[in-house]
C-alpha cells in the first residue's frame, strides 16, 4: 500500500521519519522551514542541520511550499510544539477530507496549555478531527535513522485511523503499536522531557545512579498524577510512551533536554546553554505549560515545580535537590 505522504518539519525527527516511509516505498516529501535547507538536501540528499550523518533515501523530495505539501493522503507534523499551531494554520486549508493527520511533535503550548490533539481538534475541520493520530515512544532520530530496532505508540480515538497509521509507518526495524488513549500518550511524551531535563541536572550535580533511579520513579509518578486528573489511563504512563520514552530520555546521551540539564548542573546559565544550541529542548519550555497546567487543575509535581525554579526562577541546582528530599514524608502511593 504505496501512499503520498508529506512529512511537515525538517528537523532530526521529522527528517528521520520521512526517510523511514521513503525507504518502505511511500512516495514523501519533506517539508522544511528553512528555505535554503531545502535547497541543500535537493542537492546533497543530506539535512546537514539537524541530521547529518545520514544520507537520505533517493526516494525522497524536498519543498517549503507547505501549502503543495498539504495535499497529500498522509500528513505527518513534526515541528517543534510551540510552532505547531502557526504550522497546522497554514496547511488547513490544503487538507484533504479524506487525509490521514499525523503528529509526532512532544509538547504543551505555553499560552493555552494545550497538548497537540487540542489544537488539531481546534483548528482542523470537523471531518478531519477524527482522523488524527499521535505518534510517541522511545525513539531517537538518529538510531531509528540507523534502523536499529525501535517501538513506538500511534495513539487515536478511532482505532481504525490508529491502525491505519501502524500499517503506514511499521518496518522490520520500527514496530507500531496501536493506543486509544490520546492524552495519556500526549502527556507521556511531553512531561517526559521536564523530568529528562531533571535527570540531566542531576547527573551535572555528579550524583549517582542512586539519585538518577529514584528521580525517573518519582518523575514516572509526577507524569502518571497529572494524567489521571486529564483523564488519561495509567496503564498508558507504564508503557511505551510513558515509563518507555521516560527511561530513554533520562539515560541516553542523544537526548537535548538531558545534555540541557547537565550542563544546568554543572552551573551555566539556561540562555547561554541554549544559545549554543541548533537544535530544540522541548522540555524548556513544557516546564513553564506543566507548572501552569497542574497548578491550574491541583496536582502535586515537586520535580516539575524545582525544575520550573531552576530554569525560570534562576534557582541553584543543589538547593531544588535538598527541597526534594526534604519534602514532608508521605506514602509512596500518594
Ligand atoms: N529528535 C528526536 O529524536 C525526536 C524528536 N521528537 C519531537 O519532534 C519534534 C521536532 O523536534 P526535532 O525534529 O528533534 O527538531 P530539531 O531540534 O532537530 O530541529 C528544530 C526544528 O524546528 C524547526 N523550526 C524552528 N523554528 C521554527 C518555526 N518558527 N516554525 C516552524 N519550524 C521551526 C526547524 O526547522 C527544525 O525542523 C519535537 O516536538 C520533539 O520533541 C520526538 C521524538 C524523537
Ligand atoms: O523524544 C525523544 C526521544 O524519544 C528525543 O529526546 P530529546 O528531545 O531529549 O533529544
Amino acid at each position: 500500500m504505496v501512499k503520498q505522504i508529506s512529512v511537515i518539519g525538517a528537523g532530526s525527527w521529522g527528517t528521520s521519519l520521512a526517510n523511514l516511509l521513503a525507504k518502505k516505498g511511500h512516495q514523501v516529501t519533506l517539508w522544511a522551514y528553512e528555505a535554503d535547507l531545502v535547497a541543500r538536501m535537493q542537492q546533497t540528499h543530506i539535512n546537514d542541520l539537524y541530521l547529518p550523518e545520514i544520507k537520505l533515501s533517493n526516494n525522497l523530495s524536498f519543498t517549503n511550499e507547505i501549502g503543495l505539501a498539504a495535499e497529500k493522503e498522509v500528513v505527518l507534523f513534526v515541528p517543534p510544539s510551540q510552532a505547531m499551531r502557526v504550522v497546522l494554520s497554514s496547511c488547513v486549508d490544503h487538507l484533504s477530507s479524506e487525509a490521514l493527520i499525523i503528529s509526532a511533535s512532544k509538547g504543551i503550548e505555553n499560552k493555552t496549555l494545550c497538548p497537540m490533539s487540542d489544537i488539531f481538534d481546534e483548528l482542523l475541520p470537523d471531518g478531519l478531527k477524527n482522523r488524527t493520530a499521535y505518534l510517541s515512544g522511545p525513539t531517537f532520530a538518529k538510531e531509528v535513522a540507523l534502523e536499529q530496532p525501535s517501538a513506538v505508540v500511534a495513539a487515536a480515538h478511532d482505532q481504525s485511523i490508529a491502525q491505519l497509521a501502524q500499517i503506514v509507518f511499521n518496518t522490520d526495524y520500527f514496530r507500531v503499536y496501536t493506543n486509544d488513549d490520546v492524552i495519556g500518550v500526549e502527556l507521556g511524551g511531553a512531561i517526559k522531557n521536564v523530568i529528562a531535563l531533571a535527570a540531566g541536572v542531576c547527573d551535572g550535580l555528579n550524583y549517582g545512579y542512586n539519585t538518577r533511579a529514584a528521580l525517573i520513579t518519582r518523575g514516572l509518578a509526577e507524569m502518571k498524577r497529572l494524567g489521571l486528573a486529564m483523564g488519561a489511563k495509567a496503564e498508558t504512563f507504564a508503557g511505551l510512551a510513558g515509563m518507555g520514552d521516560l527511561v530513554l530520555t533520562c539515560t541516553g546521551d542523544l537526548s537535548r533536554n538531558r545534555t540541557v540539564g547537565v550542563e544546568l548542573g554543572k552551573g551555566r546559565k539556561l540562555n547561554e546553554i541554549l544559545s549554543e544550541m541548533t537544535m530544540i529542548a522541548e522540555g524548556v519550555k513544557t516546564t513553564l505549560s506543566t507548572f501552569e497546567l497542574a497548578k491550574k487543575i491541583k496536582v502535586e509535581v515537586p520535580i516539575v515545580e524545582q525544575m520550573y525554579a531552576i530554569l525560570y526562577e534562576e534557582k541553584d541546582p543543589r538547593q531544588a535537590v535538598v527541597e526534594l528530599m526534604q519534602r514532608e514524608l508521605k506514602s509512596e502511593y500518594v
